[in-house]
């Protein structure tokens, strides 16, 4: 039997293209959670799960976390969700208590569509479960890099992630001018109109590289940029997820595009496969067939001139006010001028009925019209061809100026093709010191885990590289080559009193040099692992 709508646990799902600030945002929110019961499911798309010890410091309980590392959710894993909520739900029952919300973050090469669909198409998570809202990440500072990828009539995630947003957050404002600003407001309109975007700095990182040179010395180019601060009230809670206009976004937004799909089962469990033949669905892609309504095409030409042919939102428009009912005064409903009064709060829950009702109602008939017509899917639309990554431990402790100069090198060669890095590292000198080091593209940050090395965990260093054509001996070879080792006997280590790069000097011979000698097997011990279930989003 399913529970009323007010009474099933609100699900955010948290999106954005890698880096833009998803796991900063959760950070954001449960800090401000205050007695409430939150719980997190975490999706990475790296070989190494970085993202749970960066959160689980703000969470009531490590209880409260569950994790979904086997791939990424919108390809692969979507009845691990059904497995991640039960997970939680069983969790939650021992202790006595009942999630006020969840937070779902996906991958940041994860198509939302797919992901939303399951709250609709399993009927255990369905009776449980709403999906709340949509919320997306964007980074002002990437975003037209990002956008650019879409190309070759393929769809990119970073142009779907925002289409279907209820809630976007145009981040890192504080990394961009006022007119870089400007552009990023208009591509992320000429995406989706309808959305709620708000302009922030979710943090605020100004190392850009290991030895803590901050940006030398100069102010951010956005510190002029005026940043919101949206408080729990303006993204959690809000219902402001719509099936019409996922509809709008993508009419096929409903049909059943993978063996994941679970419209029967009570208890989440997956039906058999209804996987459609190769040919058909090739056919039914070159008809167009699943094609999002947002398209290549379309977002090209608003990179080319960006603010053509945008409309600014519903202030503009004049339209409806948005989640946080922002075109309204404070205490005003916008039906009327002036303050409301108790007639209006009635008319206000009347609305809200009808607008469920309407909202049932679109449902019930997609559902039908899915049912009725021949099923199209989306999958394989990604163009993320060539995608992949590559995850590193590295035991023993990191020499700090070679592995800076190894990612400036790394990074200054292929900043374009490694979307994201990030890691925790150990640096010799300072062992019991757990650091955490962040890439975005060439933005790089580095600095002390909020908590050390938990008691029992071996410091080590893991790092993880995502983006296109990656290198893994090169990487692992370049990180290998970073690890400190003893110098051989007659050897020691001095600083250039300028650049502070380390040279070695033989005090039996007086030979100098830049190399770093080495002593016969002092490589260390480096694991790589392959990440299989990577392979079915590409
Ligand atoms: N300067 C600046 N840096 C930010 C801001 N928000 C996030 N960052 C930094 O951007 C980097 C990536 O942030 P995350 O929150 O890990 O991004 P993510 O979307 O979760 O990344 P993935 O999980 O890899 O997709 C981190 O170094 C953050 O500190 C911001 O507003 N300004």
């Amino acid at each position: 039997m399913p529970k009323p709508e007010s009474e099933k646990t609100p699900v955010t799902l948290v999106t954005g293209f890698l880096g833009a600030g998803k796991t900063t945002l959760l950070n954001h929110i449960l800090k401000q959670k205050g007695g409430r019961h939150v719980a997190v499911i975490e999706n990475e798309v790296g070989e190494i799960n970085i993202d749970n010890s960066l959160v689980v410091e703000n969470l009531l309980s490590k209880e409260d976390l569950v994790s979904m590392d086997r791939g990424c959710v919108c390809c692969s894993l979507r009845n691990d969700i059904v497995g991640a909520l039960r997970e939680l739900q069983g969790r939650a029952g021992k202790r006595g208590i009942a999630y006020d919300a969840i937070l779902l973050e996906t991958t940041g090469l994860a198509d939302p569509a797919p992901v939303a669909f399951t709250f609709f198409a399993n009927s255990w998570i369905s009776a449980n479960y709403r999906l709340d809202s949509i919320l997306c990440l964007v980074d002002a500072q990437h975003l037209r890099r990002h956008l650019e990828d879409a190309g070759g009539g393929d769809v990119n995630e970073a142009v779907n992630q925002i289409a279907f947003a209820d809630i976007i957050l145009l981040n890192k404002i504080d990394l961009v001018t006022p007119e870089e600003l400007q552009a990023a407001r208009d591509l992320v309109r000429s995406i989706n109109v309808t959305a709620d975007v708000i302009e922030v700095s979710l943090a605020n990182c100004e190392c850009d590289d290991l030895e803590g040179h901050a940006q030398d010395g100069k102010a951010l180019p956005g510190a002029a940029n005026h940043v919101e601060q949206p408080g729990w009230d303006r993204l959690m809670g809000i219902n402001s997820f719509s099936i019409e206009r996922a509809l709008q976004v993508d009419p096929y937004f409903m049909d059943s595009d993978s063996e994941n799909e679970d419209n029967g089962s009570e208890d989440g469990s997956p039906s058999p496969s209804k996987q459609q033949p190769e040919a058909e669905q090739q056919q039914q892609q070159q008809q167009g067939g699943g094609l999002p309504a947002i398209n290549a095409a379309q977002v090209a030409a608003n990179l080319a001139a960006p603010g053509k042919g945008t409309k600014r939102g519903r202030e503009e428009e004049g339209g409806a006010a948005g989640p946080s009912g922002a075109a309204a005064g404070v205490g005003e409903c916008g039906t009327h001028p002036g303050p409301c009064n108790d007639a209006c709060q009635s008319l206000e829950a009347d609305e809200q009925l009808l607008k469920q009702k309407q909202m049932q109602a679109a449902a019930q008939a997609a559902v039908a019209a899915a049912q009725r017509q021949p099923k199209r899917r989306r999958k394989k639309l990604h163009d993320l061809s060539g995608v992949g990554s590559v995850g590193i431990t590295a035991r023993g402790a990191l020499d700090k100026y070679r592995f800076n100069m190894f990612m400036r090198d790394l990074l200054g060669e292929k900043a374009r093709d490694i979307f994201r890095s990030k890691g925790v590292l150990c640096i010799k000198g300072q062992e019991a010191t757990k650091f955490v080091f962040q890439g975005v593209h060439e933005t790089i940050c580095f600095g002390p885990a909020a908590t050390g090395w938990a008691a029992g965990e071996a410091p080590v260093n893991q790092i993880v590289f995502i983006g296109r054509d990656l290198n893994r001996r090169e990487l692992a070879e370049g990180l290998r080559s970073c690890v400190w080792t003893p110098l051989p006997e007659g050897w020691a280590e001095h600083h250039d009193a300028h650049t502070n790069r380390p040279y070695y000097v033989n005090s039996a011979t007086g030979a100098k040099q830049w190399e770093r000698p080495q002593t016969a097997c002092a490589l260390p011990y480096i694991t790589q692992s392959l990440h299989p279930t990577l392979t079915t989003c590409l």
